[in-house]
């Protein structure tokens, strides 16, 4: 493992029972960077970070984080590793400061420390105005930042998160953003789970799971050079109804609904696929759509992957 990969998988395996978790996962996170672990639910995304903060041993392979070997030597790095999982344990009945200082001692920060280092998470993640606040009257948001800033209270070096803005609305979530790209300024490598590909491209390199296995691991522009073909996108009145139709028309995974706009992926000749889409669904009487060549997105790369 070369130094300047704080995290590594080789062959990563996790089975339980019948059941594959996680199979021959070989991915690297370099010091310093923001990698995205991207999959829907029960892609093996959970069960990945919890062999690389060394709670769960793998079935095979192994996982490495600053070059120790988490199955046997984690308590090497316990004190460089932060993680925050789904359901990070923030006490409702303590205060968003006594939630802090509780964290502060698990990690043996010494009491003449912790006023200054809770000060300065208490300040990059706004919570100054609410640290008297119960953490169980704080708004979803706010939790998500709170469990945070208890997650970097030793001040880890690496740093998991386990999917930390699902369910929050959205200025929240671009809050929560900017503190871990601030986090990058101080050297701290992350790893963050998330099912939200708008997400990903905020990270340096992503890699897409899905049943277990990394269907392709790049920069987001990289990732979106691997789709074949592009992408046009059809605002229509019906857009559900276009669905099902020109599902019917072209192959299996080729057409994905983005909100109110549909979204149909050629592989080679646009003019012949729009051409046969706007003949389909006028022969069932919908309106002329508008179409229009888009950029694919690392949802539209993601879909036309799993096609
Ligand atoms: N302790 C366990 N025992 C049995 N099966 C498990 C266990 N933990 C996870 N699994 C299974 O392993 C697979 C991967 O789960 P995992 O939680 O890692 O996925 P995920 O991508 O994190 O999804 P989610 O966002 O839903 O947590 C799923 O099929 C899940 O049911």
């Amino acid at each position: 493992m070369s130094l300047s990969e704080a995290i590594k998988t080789n062959a990563l395996q996790k089975r339980f029972g019948k059941v594959t978790a996680v199979e021959e996962l070989s991915l690297y996170v370099k010091s310093g960077e923001l990698f995205g672990l991207v999959g829907s639910d029960g892609a093996g995304k959970t069960t990945t970070l919890r062999m690389l903060a060394g709670i769960m041993d793998p079935t095979g392979g192994e996982a490495l984080v600053l070059g120790r070997n988490m199955a046997q030597e984690a308590e090497e790095v316990r004190g460089d590793i932060g993680y925050m999982s789904q359901r990070f344990g923030l006490y409702p009945d303590l205060t968003v400061l006594e939630n802090l200082r509780f964290y502060a001692d698990i990690h043996m920060i010494p009491a003449r420390e912790q006023g200054s280092r809770i000060d300065e998470l208490l300040g990059f993640s706004n919570l100054t105005p609410f640290k008297e606040r119960l953490a169980g009257k704080l708004s979803g948001g706010m939790k998500q930042k709170l469990g945070l800033a208890c997650a970097l209270v030793h001040r880890p070096r690496v740093l998991f998160l386990d999917e930390p803005t699902n369910g929050v609305d959205p200025v929240s979530r671009r809050d929560f953003w900017r503190i871990l790209h601030g986090l990058l300024g101080e050297g701290v490598t992350i790893l963050v789970a998330t099912a939200y590909l708008d997400e990903a491209e905020r990270c340096h390199r992503v890699g897409l799971m899905h049943r277990g296995r990394l269907l392709a691991c790049d920069t987001p522009k990289g990732l979106k050079g691997l789709m074949k073909g592009g992408v046009l996108e059809f605002t229509t009145a019906e857009p559900r109804r276009a669905v099902r139709l020109l599902s019917a028309d072209f192959p299996s995974g080729s057409v994905a609904l983005f909100g109110e706009k549909l979204h149909l992926y050629y592989a080679d000749d646009p003019e012949e696929a729009r051409e046969r889409a706007e003949a389909s669904l006028k022969k069932a009487g919908l309106e002329a759509p508008r179409v229009r060549q888009v950029e694919p997105s690392l949802e539209d790369l993601f879909v036309s992957l799993l096609r």
